[in-house]
């Protein structure tokens, strides 16, 4: 489902006499449906870098990138945009917060993208921030006043609410409570079991442990940092 093929990045700093930074060096890794694998190594190993990359944030120089047999490293921006509406799902620790926008509606919105229709994506995110411990009487309004720790479990919700073929998870239980943990990690193996591919960073090493399959260590692929 995921397929990197010798995959490398370089940085360019252009205010720094262009100097070139090797950050990413061949890596080559694929993940299967229902498997999750999380990315280890050292702060300034990579990971988030990879991260990027294959979210199509970052460009890729060199080897291909493939969701469901899309390369991400050639895709026209349609296609990427098609694929993150469809097929491949991006959730971090930080809610990008739309003013006016009923949290309701935050969450609701990527299965109304996909063309669910507006009753069945209403239960389902009621179902999911009625699971994140988002109490009622928040739902009609806007995250934008929320705590930082609701703003993160809407975020979750939003991320949860489409049953994506393939997840990147950026620290997705960075801060909080135990028992809202739990929820995540449930939520994650709850993707797993319905086939879901998922790259995931966790600094929670127990969280890795339990949901994660696999580690694959980044500094491996980093030029000059001993794996
Ligand atoms: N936009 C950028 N421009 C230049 N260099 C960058 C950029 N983004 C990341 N880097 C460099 O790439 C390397 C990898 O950074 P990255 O954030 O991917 O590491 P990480 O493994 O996710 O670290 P952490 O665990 O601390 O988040 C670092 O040396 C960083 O300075």
């Amino acid at each position: 489902m995921i397929d990197l093929k010798n995959v490398s990045k370089t940085f360019t700093l252009h205010n720094q006499n262009s100097a070139v930074i090797e950050v990413i060096n061949d890596v080559t890794l694929s993940v299967s449906a229902g498997e999750c694998v999380a990315l280890t190594g050292a702060s300034g190993a990579g990971k988030s870098t990879l991260m990027r990359m294959i979210y199509g944030n970052y460009l890729t120089q060199a080897g291909q990138i493939l969701i469901d047999g899309i390369d991400v490293v050639k895709a026209e921006p349609r296609d990427v945009i098609a694929l993150r509406r469809e097929t491949l799902g991006y959730v971090s620790q930080f809610l990008r917060v739309v003013p006016r926008v009923p949290t309701l509606d935050v969450v609701a919105e990527p299965l109304r993208a996909v063309g669910v229709s507006a009753e069945d994506a209403q239960a389902r995110a009621e179902e999911l921030l009625a699971k994140l411990n988002i109490p009622q009487r928040l739902w009609s309004l806007s995250p934008t006043t929320f705590s930082g720790g609701e703003q993160q479990r809407v975020n979750i919700a939003r991320g949860f609410a489409h049953p994506y073929p393939a997840m990147l998870l950026d620290e997705p239980t960075a801060s909080l409570d135990a028992a809202n943990r739990e929820v995540v990690l449930s939520l994650i193996d709850e993707a797993k079991a319905r086939g879901a591919a998922i790259i995931g960073i966790f600094h929670d090493e127990a969280a890795r442990v339990r949901v994660c399959d696999r580690e694959i260590d980044v500094s491996q692929f980093t030029p000059g940092i001993a794996a």
